[in-house]
């Protein structure tokens, strides 16, 4: 496995998958004209690609758990391609729906196959997955540009689509040159601190971090659905002011998914940095909504696209795949098909807020931004594993006293089989028995290196459990 080639590839193809984005929308005039459709039309198309993941994430991922990483890419690799060239030629607006939904479905396809491949690479915690955020971005930069130069030459608007499935077929060659990372591997010192967390937290953990895939996608589709309307509505910006919050957001985003790449290549922790991230976001927002100042709205713009679009909903589900590292897909699933009922759902919400006031909109947005901050401080509280002596102690002891709880349920068992066997005239050694205990430690045991003290542990159980039969028996012939 070539560590850097396989993810050249893998990045390239997020490249192509942020054409694939706004590739739609940024011809919608030519593709109206194309179809002989009204523009409603075109967007009614555009909302295939939405329905296309919502239905393919959930499946898709939990089958990149069995079928392997490779599969997915493939799969991705090919929808995109038959979308991209047949969007350019299609003349029929239920077989352009079709491709619109095999665009979503070759989006699912990729995030099934490459977000799990990155951490099965062993990225550290996983900064290679905030990167593809860039990589996407790179490509919603370039493609409008590369069509102002088609409008401006008056060449055919379908280059831009070739252009897409052109560079898939080289990806595509490069990328099957590449063998994938074993699937679904866990180590040690994952299944270590995963084991330290109680079930219930877990749960908890779980629940809180499939809410963040809706609210930390919503948060972003919100803002730049909105932001200029509504600051042109609320506070009497300009035009031109109301699209630089929107730019300067993408620069804020483009800036963050750098740093904070480098961040946690660095170490620095994913808890804190989500919850800062998260935090700061807050604070941004609550500024855009309410300062009438343009200087400030500006810098708060740019330090809400660094926080809410720099990358932390990929450290969200970074944090999500390391809880359940055996089914990294379906997980990455979930997560996701969260994240589409935001894409789905916040269009329609806002619509009917808007309806009511405009500055109801990006309002509404604080309000995710603060479930969202909530969210994440309750799943790091869930997942935290204590770092000093003392609070490592309580948990020990937290463990003890199940562990006491449950030896005073075994003696107690013990003595029922004590009886049966006075009953029954049996010895009470019984040597099978206790090598099939020992046999069943191994199996069970979930990490190998405890084995072995398992099984003395074990031992001393046992040995104590005859010698309180004994007294048993001695108590009885008394
Ligand atoms: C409790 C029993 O008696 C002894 C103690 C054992 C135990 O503590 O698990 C197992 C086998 C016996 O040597 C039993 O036979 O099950």
């Amino acid at each position: 496995m070539h560590k850097r080639q396989l993810s050249l590839s893998l990045y390239l193809n997020y490249f192509i998958h942020g054409i694939g984005l706004i590739i739609l929308t940024q011809n919608m005039k030519a593709l109206g004209q194309h179809w002989q459709t009204p523009l409603a039309t075109v967007s009614y198309v555009i909302s295939g690609i939405g329905i296309g993941r919502l239905l393919a994430y959930f499946i898709l991922g939990n089958l990149s758990d069995y079928w392997g990483r490779k599969f997915f890419v493939n799969l991705g690799m090919i929808s995109y391609f038959i979308f991209f060239v047949g969007m350019a030629f299609v003349t029929n607006i239920q077989m352009a729906y079709f491709l619109a939904i095999l665009a979503g479905i070759a989006n699912s396809a990729l995030d099934s196959g490459t977000y799990t491949t990155f951490i099965e690479m062993g990225s550290k915690q996983g900064s290679a997955n905030i990167l593809l955020k860039a990589f996407m971005s790179a490509g919603e930069f370039l493609l409008p540009l590369f069509i102002a130069v088609l409008e401006k030459q008056q060449l055919w608007y379908g280059w831009s689509f070739m252009l897409a499935a052109g560079l898939l077929i080289i990806n595509f060659i490069l990328l099957n040159r590449q063998t994938f990372p074993p699937r679904n591997q866990e180590n040690t010192a994952a299944r270590t601190a995963n084991l330290q967390i109680s079930p219930w937290k877990k749960a908890l953990a779980s629940v809180s971090l499939a809410g963040y895939g809706y609210t930390s996608m919503a948060l972003m589709i919100l803002y730049t659905q909105w932001i200029s309307l509504f600051v042109t509505h609320t506070f009497g910006f300009n035009a031109i002011l109301s699209h630089w919050l929107l730019s300067l957001y993408s620069m804020g985003s483009i800036s963050g998914v750098l740093i904070i790449f480098v961040l946690l290549k660095n170490n620095l922790s994913e808890n804190k940095l989500v919850i800062a991230l998260n935090l700061f976001s807050f604070l941004a927002l609550l500024v855009i909504c309410y300062s009438p100042n343009a200087l400030l709205s500006m810098i708060a713009a740019f330090v809400f696209g660094f926080t809410a679009a720099g990358g932390v909903m990929q450290i969200g589900l970074n944090l999500f795949i390391k809880l359940y590292p055996h089914i990294k897909g379906r997980i990455t699933g979930l997560y996701f098909t969260f994240g589409s009922l935001a894409s789905f759902s916040i269009p329609i919400i806002t619509g009917w807020l808007s309806k009511q006031s405009i500055s109801y909109t990006l309002r509404f947005d604080l309000l995710i931004s603060l479930m969202g901050l909530l969210l994440v401080c309750i799943t790091v509280w869930a997942i935290q594993v204590p770092t000093t002596i003392t609070s490592t102690r309580q948990q020990i002891n937290k463990i003890d006293g199940r562990i006491i709880k449950l030896l005073n349920q075994r003696f107690s068992t013990v003595t029922t089989i004590n009886n049966l066997k006075e009953e029954q005239q049996l010895p009470i050694f019984d040597e099978s028995r206790e090598t099939q205990i020992l046999q069943e430690i191994a199996q069970k045991s979930k990490i190998p290196d405890h084995t072995p003290y398992l099984q003395k542990i074990y031992q001393a159980i046992m040995l104590n459990s005859r010698a309180y039969q004994t007294k048993l028996h001695q108590e009885e012939n008394k």
